[in-house]
């Protein structure tokens, strides 16, 4: 998809195709789309960017709020959208032993206890054994510095979707 076919959507066209770029957020496609026209595909991302930068931190941590833990009851009742399914899956969480299941649960769970947001990684540039690590060591990070990382994964998950949806390699973005 070129940005002449993204630049000529009407809005319910864009919310279709964009509104889940950000997780169980279409509020910031349907944002972005009154920013149109973009000069190019980098321009379209950085302007999902730039809403999530401008939102207050009440804002930026209710677009954490809305991300499915990882490997979570979501996972286990099949009810994650299609997007995080094949994000999780494709991380190996979907086959974890009972053992890698429960742990993870309980660090999802200690992490959310500490931060009030859950824990958000982008889970496609990991791995079954890398998530447990990176939230063992980032659930003892300093709060603002952990929801600037968190919302860093927000918008490389953001990123990689994207890119999907326009067809083009990742790292054209
Ligand atoms: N809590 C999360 O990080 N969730 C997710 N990360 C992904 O990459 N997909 C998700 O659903």
């Amino acid at each position: 998809m070129d940005i002449e076919k993204v630049n000529s959507m009407d809005f319910g066209e864009f919310v279709d195709v964009f509104g889940n770029v950000v997780e169980r957020c279409p509020l910031i496609a349907a944002a972005v789309w009154s920013q149109r026209p973009f000069s190019d595909l980098q321009d379209l991302k950085q302007h999902f960017y730039a809403f999530i930068d401008a939102l207050p931190q009440s804002g930026q941590e209710g677009i954490l709020r809305c991300h499915p833990d990882l490997a979570g009851r979501e996972l286990q009742l099949g009810t994650l959208t299609a997007e995080s399914q094949r994000e999780q899956s494709g991380a190996g969480l979907t086959s974890l032993g009972a053992d890698e299941r429960l742990r993870l649960a309980e660090l999802n769970a200690q992490y959310r206890a500490r931060f009030g947001f859950p824990f958000v990684l982008a889970a496609r540039l990991s791995d079954r054994a890398a998530v447990p690590r990176e939230l063992a060591r980032r659930l003892h990070c300093p709060r603002a510095q952990e929801l600037r990382t968190a919302l860093g994964e927000v918008k490389k998950i953001a990123r990689l979707r994207l890119a999907d949806l326009l067809g083009i390699d990742p790292a054209r973005l």
